[in-house]
């Protein structure tokens, strides 16, 4: 169970001019500041899967950095099992699963080596870490690649492989920050497959993406983040219902866009 509170984050502007148009009109930059999070929420227990979803620039990626640790908020509680995040992040790394946007593989290993090295890191003994390996390689279809150098690998196999390098320690909780962008339909669907296995196993998964197809599939919560404000955080059912079932416009929503407005926040 992993429960987050009134999360915040701001950050220093070193460079004005380098902002993109759309964070200079967004209300978020005050002064010398980007308030990338201001106010976000939402918990997720025993196997449930809650799908992040928000427009471009949201705040998806800041708040996912901060509830696994790698970024310190502001203001604001992550409590995971009951154990404060930020108090004891040493303890919560140990529980936490973390798939970032960047997979960082180290090229001259393989990728059998790449999860392998995080295991060890972890402290697991090296036959927990082979078995664990196979049965991920398995599930994940790795097989054909684990034994080749990363550097060469395509994006579906260095998903694939930072994903199993996420979950070698059996966390108790999974973060992956859009897991399924750049892969192909094949790839994609076997990601899916590895969450649901999660889920059926009981462990909460928290994943942020633009798919709306793969929350319908998957989901049993959805937080909608806009300009760094949780605007919705029910059930899967409630945000379907917003619409009648059209997730897409379910999704518009709780942003208060109309379909004509829509520029490329959603994939449809
Ligand atoms: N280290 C940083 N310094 C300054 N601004 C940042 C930093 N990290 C994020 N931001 C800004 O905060 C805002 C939120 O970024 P974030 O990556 O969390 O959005 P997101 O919802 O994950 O977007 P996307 O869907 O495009 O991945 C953006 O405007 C981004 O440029």
């Amino acid at each position: 169970m992993i429960e987050i509170s009134s999360l915040a984050k701001r950050f220093e502007v070193d460079n004005p001019k380098k902002l993109s148009e759309q964070e200079k009109k967004d209300p978020r930059l005050k002064g010398r500041y980007f308030q990338s999070v201001k106010d976000v929420s939402f918990s997720c227990g025993h196997g449930e899967v809650l799908g992040l979803l928000g427009p471009n620039g949201a705040g998806k990626t800041t708040t996912l950095r901060m509830l696994s640790t790698a970024l310190k908020p502001d203001s604001g509680t992550v409590v995971i099992d009951g154990e404060d995040v930020l108090a004891n992040p040493i303890i919560a790394r140990k529980k936490i699963g973390f798939l970032s946007s960047s997979t960082g593989l180290y090229g001259r290993l393989t990728g059998r080596e790449n999860i392998a090295y995080f295991g060890e890191l972890h402290g697991i003994d090296k036959s927990t870490i082979s078995a664990r390996i196979e049965e991920m390689a398995d599930l994940l279809d790795m097989q054909s690649f684990l034994d080749r150098r990363a550097e060469n690998f395509s994006s579906g196999m260095k998903q694939k492989t930072a994903i199993a390098r996420a979950v070698i320690h059996e966390p108790s909780l999974v973060v992956l920050d859009e897991p399924t962008t750049g892969l192909d339909i094949m790839a994609t669907s076997t990601v899916m497959d590895f969450i649901q296995r999660l889920k059926d196993k009981g462990t909460p998964v928290i994943f942020s993406t633009h798919h709306l197809d793969e929350v319908q599939m998957l989901c049993d919560r959805v937080t909608v983040i806009n300009q760094g404000e949780t605007v919705f955080n029910d059930s899967l059912a409630a945000f379907s219902a917003l619409s009648g079932g059209q997730m897409h416009k379910s999704f518009l929503q709780t942003l208060k866009m109309d379909i004509g407005e829509v520029g490329n926040v959603v994939n449809l």
